[in-house]
């Protein structure tokens, strides 16, 4: 051992110096392998192959458990005096970990019953469960976007392609939401009323030949409804995937298979690009990216043809405003933006109206209830009004609970804290520190909901509140709050209260024969947005 001394005692030192680099700067893995074999190279300089071998192996050695030992057990870490399991204190793969195995929501919510409202869930990120701290963290003066966001869902470098959602620079993102934000407008909201009732009488038809039947997977027929709704909005046309009664060209399940993807990978980002490039992956993403580019291409040579009236989309938004100091969109960023119309839209809202429906077919008294108001509110032959179902408070509380029990975007919220840094129930978060809001846990804390676990839409309407009944509807935050808040909130609300107020007044439903429905629960899954893997499958009959 004396005679490796030299080269331990230098590839050792070399090792404590790296760690106190990377202490600031998190290393990704391609740059730890580089800088092992920079010093290698270095070290040829002075020792034989063998030495650079054992100074190499003794550099890795103490460099992996010094980062360990001051990630996991140091009291200079920063976060040290915040509880958390061992694994997450340790790497970023344990959270990489839980979402690949499809329930970070709930794992957080188990680390906060164990540990407190503020858990660490990553060297260095924590995830905060108290329901004031939603307003500090993204209302008023919101936190800037984590790193997490370096990485957007559309498959595809933010560097290449940044679509709204993933931009991290505050001006940047008000400059672009500005014009999102007039797409969105009231004004603009009802021209894209059509594009729903079109869609949902394509839907009742296809349902009608299907009723008394053998039973249909109400979630797949609600994701070609989403998805047409979500196309027609971004580039006035889509896959017609109700009236072709499948997945036009794979490009749901491709989409979805990209969010999947993006979900994961948003917690390691320099792994993503290295993901993505991987043949396998790359052809499961193709189906959407194609399919997109053609719809926007499309779109585009609409535009070109100056004989045609411009259909009011989010795409003549998006084309049509420039802002006051003149500068116009890069190409990529219109077709990211368009692109991210259906991403962003799409799964968010099949899976609460999906999720709201399976607790309807739970309680079967609520579905009633629910018929009955809209049978009263629109007798016989009076079409659904968009204004008129906007008023129904008893169905903007069924919506409500079921966006309360699952957020469809319960993980993919991070911050970072800023310069002043944050102070929750005594424990300081020094500025830097990356944060999550727990919004599923927060929404079903028991000192904000009397029963929180329980489907219970009365809790939204006054009058039917049980005397001492614990209810904070700001602990309940789906659609986020402030500057970065959903985009497309009154739309997706629209477009929720439309859909379920058809289905439920022109059908009656019932779970099929043997649907199970803990593991319908159990299969819910989240890593961008939520994603249910278990067919809904149900039994429809037309009402008389
Ligand atoms: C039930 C349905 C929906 C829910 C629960 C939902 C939820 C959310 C949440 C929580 C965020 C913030 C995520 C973050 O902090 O990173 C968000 C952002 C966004 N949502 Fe939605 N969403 C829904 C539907 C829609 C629809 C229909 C659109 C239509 C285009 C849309 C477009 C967007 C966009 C563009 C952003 C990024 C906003 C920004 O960064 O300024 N969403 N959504």
């Amino acid at each position: 051992m004396v005679g490796y001394s030299a080269e331990l005692f230098t590839g050792s030192s070399l090792g404590l110096l790296a760690h106190f680099i990377f202490k600031r700067y998190e290393p990704s893995v391609l740059q730890f392998v580089f800088t092992a074999a920079l010093v290698g190279i270095a070290e040829s300089v002075f020792f034989t192959i063998a030495q650079v071998a054992i100074s190499t192996v003794a550099f890795l050695i103490v460099l992996s458990s010094s980062i360990l030992y001051y990630r996991v057990l140091s009291t200079n870490h920063p976060l040290h005096h915040i509880p958390g399991p061992l694994a997450a204190r340790a790497s970023q793969l344990w959270l990489f970990w839980s979402l690949y195995r499809g329930h970070p929501r709930q794992i957080q919510k188990d680390m906060h019953e164990r540990y407190g409202p503020v858990v660490r869930i990553g060297p260095n990120e924590v995830s905060i469960a108290d329901a004031a701290s939603l307003n500090v963290i993204y209302g008023g003066k919101p936190w800037l976007k984590g790193k997490s966001y370096s990485f957007t869902a559309s498959g595809g470098a933010a560097t290449h392609e940044v679509a709204l959602s993933a931009i991290r620079d505050p001006k940047e993102h008000a400059f672009r939401r500005k014009i999102w934000d007039r797409a969105f407008s009231i004004a603009s909201l009802k021209n894209y009323q059509p594009f729903i009732t079109k869609r949902v009488e394509q839907l009742c038809e296809q349902l009608d030949r299907r009723c008394s039947a053998v039973s249909i997977d109400l979630y797949q027929w609600l994701s070609y409804l989403v998805f047409d709704v979500m196309t027609d909005l971004a580039w006035s046309g889509g896959g017609d995937a109700v009236l072709k009664g499948r997945d036009p060209d794979g490009a749901i399940a491709s989409a979805r298979y990209s969010l999947h993807i993006a979900g994961m990978t948003k917690v390691l980002p320099w792994l993503a690009k290295h993901l993505l490039g991987l043949p396998w992956i790359d052809s499961k993403t193709l189906e959407f990216r194609r399919f997109s580019s053609d719809m926007f291409v499309k779109r585009m040579n609409d535009k070109n043809n100056t004989d045609k009236e411009s259909p009011k989309d989010v795409f003549y938004h998006l084309l049509s405003e420039g802002s006051e100091d003149g500068r116009q969109w890069s190409i990529n960023a219109l077709q990211a933006d368009s692109r991210q119309v259906v991403t962003a839209g799409a799964d968010t809202t099949v899976s609460a109206i999906a999720y709201l429906f399976f607790c309807l077919l739970r309680s079967p008294n609520h579905y009633k209830r629910l018929q009955k108001t809209i049978d009263t509110e629109f007798p016989h032959e009076r079409p659904l009004e968009y204004d008129a179902l906007a008023k129904l408070t008893l169905l903007d509380a069924y919506v409500n609970e079921a966006l309360r029990l699952e957020p469809p975007i319960p993980f993919q919220n991070q911050r970072i804290v800023p310069e002043s840094g944050y102070s929750i129930n005594g424990i300081s978060l020094p500025p830097g520190t990356h944060v999550r809001a727990a919004l599923y846990a927060i929404a079903r804390l028991p000192n904000e909901f009397s029963s929180p676990d329980e489907f219970r839409p009365e809790r939204w309407l006054i009058g039917e509140r049980v005397p001492n009944e614990r209810f904070n509807a700001k602990a309940s935050a789906p659609f986020i709050l402030g500057p970065y808040h959903c985009v497309g909130r009154n739309f997706a609300m629209q477009e929720m209260r439309y859909t379920v107020a058809s289905l439920v007044r022109r059908y009656n439903m019932r779970f099929a024969d043997g649907f199970n429905i803990q593991e319908f629960e159990k299969r819910i899954e989240d890593r961008s947005v939520l994603e249910i893997e278990h067919p809904l499958e149900v039994i429809i009959e037309r009402r008389q």
